[in-house]
């Protein structure tokens, strides 16, 4: 086993904490744009500052970034002009804070999910999406059929099951009740002022009448109503309704294609959360071992204990995310949250249900709210929307994905760009560019206060979370990755709620848990066999991270084994220990013993 100090904790706390006393230099090789589970090795990817003293650039940063190859469209010197942004790392000393170690981050912590849709849906491309940065597939029950989601299982699937140390999970994403109009042999113009006619009778689609794919649409409807279009792309005053008919004045007009969003603004569809289709595809989920179900429109919590309960029945291991764009569902959003395992702010629907303005105020109180509770958090929508036709995204997009980094989210996702864009592998790449560059100038002081507060109160175990917190100040502190040792994921979803500076290296031996962990921020997932020698388990982890490139030479880290169900140590006892990541190596060893009261 590699030099290390160790507190064994039983019932009263000591934690033990060593640190190197031997400044050690680092090395800045050439920079590349590369998923979070990094699959080469590290000095060649990770422009990773030196841990003690600041390195300049050095004559060994010579190489441009890696180009990965991306669309048909895209033009092949793109990399380039993200070198200098994924120079990320110069500022990491600064960005350290307080804290006089810089962060051993190995590679970007917020998680990418990439809708999946034709553009993406071969091998080719599922591949690439893999290793420019995609680390959740999302599959939208609202388009495509059950063969062709299928296909793309099946495909991640295969990546998953011939990648080393890099994995994707599957979030199934259903149609929930939403209202679209119909197909249409054509676009339509609709100009400002002319009237204009959705009818509840099916197969319609001429100049001035569409169908719409809900009964209750004219229940629902009053005169006065503004109906939207696509999230306000385009938008409709209702002018008079008859038994199967709404009549409208277009207010803003624009090309009314087929199968078209429509919202009315401050109102919920009165239909169930669940829908038949929805059923269908939620079978289909279980059929297949997705990881994740994305619940479309949760009014409250009541839907989520269905879906759970079902899922219990047969014996489905898969998570609930609700999505929050309901206009009914921000009234119940603590108990919805509490119910689920997860949340996405889905800001198209809840754009169009509710005021555009209360959009970025939602999104920061549902990130707080699951920050607080210990759950994973996506934002969603429009994050790179001009780059479904253009190559380069709007500075307001950037700082889109910036603000979302900083409020705390695990996951921001692609929709139209990866689903139907046309260049859908630039898009990941500015979104993992965008993220790097931002969470190294987080502090992880902060990220730790910010949850602090709730130590104790989270997860309903108070000697876990108190590991997990302490793991955690202890790592920043040492400017060391943390390695976990997981059966259920448990312990390495709590130690990202604390978000440590540091890398997670979360070992399971169950590859659905690694697949889950792939949600969630600042956790690398890996896989391995645990045996029934702990220290020799240990070892195997810090040989894998070291042949991967992941740890180095002269790192430290943090290896926690704690968590509800005890893997090799007894239910009374929890262990953190630092060591050296790099077997064989000898550092001196500077105790420090904390002892807390018991
Ligand atoms: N599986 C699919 N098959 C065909 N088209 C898809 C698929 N998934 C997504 N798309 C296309 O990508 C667009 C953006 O994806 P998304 O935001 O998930 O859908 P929407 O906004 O329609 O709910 C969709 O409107 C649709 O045109
Ligand atoms: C993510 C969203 O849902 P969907 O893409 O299913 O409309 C949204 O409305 O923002």
């Amino acid at each position: 086993m590699a030099a290390s100090s160790q507190a064994i904790f039983h019932g009263s706390v000591h934690t033990m904490l060593s640190c190197s006393s031997s400044p050690k230099s680092d090395t800045l090789s050439s920079v590349k744009i590369l998923p979070f589970n990094l699959r080469r090795h590290r000095s060649a990817l990770y422009p990773r500052v030196c841990r003690r003293t600041a390195v300049p650039v050095s004559a060994k940063r010579s190489a441009y970034p890696e180009l990965i190859p991306v669309s048909p469209e895209d033009d092949t010197q793109v990399g380039e002009q993200f070198e200098y942004l994924s120079g990320a790392h110069l500022i990491g000393e600064a960005a350290a804070g307080r804290w006089s170690k810089p962060k051993p981050i190995v590679g970007r912590k917020t998680k990418i999910v990439c809708t999946i849709g034709p553009s993406t849906d071969t091998r080719e491309m599922i591949w690439k999406l893999a290793e420019a940065g995609m680390n959740v597939a999302r599959l939208n029950m609202s388009h495509g059929d059950h063969t062709s989601h299928q296909k793309v299982i099946d495909l991640v699937k295969e990546y998953n099951a011939q990648s080393k140390d890099n994995v994707i999970a599957i979030m199934l994403d259903t149609k929930g009740p939403e209202v679209r109009s119909g197909d249409l042999p054509q676009p339509i113009n609709l100009e400002s002022g002319q009237e204009f006619t959705f009818t509840i009778k099916r197969g319609v689609g001429t100049a001035d009448c569409v169908s719409v794919n809900y009964d209750d649409f004219v229940n629902d409807v009053e005169k006065g109503d503004m109906l939207l279009v696509d999230g306000g792309m385009m938008s409709l005053l209702v002018k008079s309704k008859t038994e199967d008919s709404v009549k409208c004045e277009v207010v803003d007009g624009g090309e009314l294609k087929s199968r078209r969003h429509l919202n009315v603004r401050g109102k919920s569809a009165t239909l169930p959360s669940i829908t038949e289709k929805d059923w269908d595809d939620i079978k289909f989920g279980v059929d297949n071992g997705v990881d994740f179900y994305a619940v479309s429109f949760v009014k409250d919590e009541v839907v989520v204990h269905e879906l759970k309960n079902y899922l219990k029945s047969c014996g489905a291991d898969i998570h609930v995310i609700v999505k929050i764009e309901s206009a009914d569902s921000i009234p119940n959003l603590h108990s919805i949250i509490t119910a689920a395992d997860g949340a996405m702010v889905a800001r198209g629907d809840l754009g169009a249900e509710l005021p555009i303005e209360e959009v970025p105020l939602l999104q920061e109180e549902i990130i707080r709210l699951c920050r607080s509770m210990g759950k994973a958090v996506i934002v969603a929508t429009n994050m790179l929307e001009s780059m479904i036709v253009h190559p380069t995204p709007t500075r307001a997009e950037v700082s889109d994905i910036a603000i979302a980094v900083r409020e705390g989210a695990d996951s921001v996702m692609l929709s139209g760009e990866t689903a139907h864009g046309k260049f859908p592998l630039k898009a990941v790449k500015v979104m993992h560019t965008v993220s790097l560059r931002t969470e190294a100038t987080l502090d992880g002081a902060s990220a730790v206060a910010q949850t602090s507060h709730s130590l104790g109160q989270v997860f309903k175990n108070h000697m876990s979370e108190m590991f997990a917190f302490h793991a955690t100040m202890m790592s920043n502190t040492l400017g060391t990755s943390i390695v976990v040792f997981t059966r259920t994921g448990f312990m390495a979803i709590l130690l990202s709620h604390y978000r440590p500076s540091g890398t997670i290296f979360a070992f399971t031996n169950d590859k659905r848990v690694q697949q889950r962990l792939a949600l969630y921020q600042g956790v690398c997932p890996l896989h391995m066999k645990f045996s029934n020698d702990s220290e020799e388990t240990f070892s195997k982890a810090l040989t894998f991270l070291q042949k991967q490139g992941m740890v180095k030479e002269g790192d430290e880290i943090a290896i926690v084994q704690s968590g509800k169900q005890p893997i090799w140590r007894s239910p009374s006892t929890h262990n953190i220990q630092l060591c050296d990541a790099y077997i064989g190596t000898n550092v001196s060893v500077v105790p420090v013993v904390i002892r807390l009261p018991q």
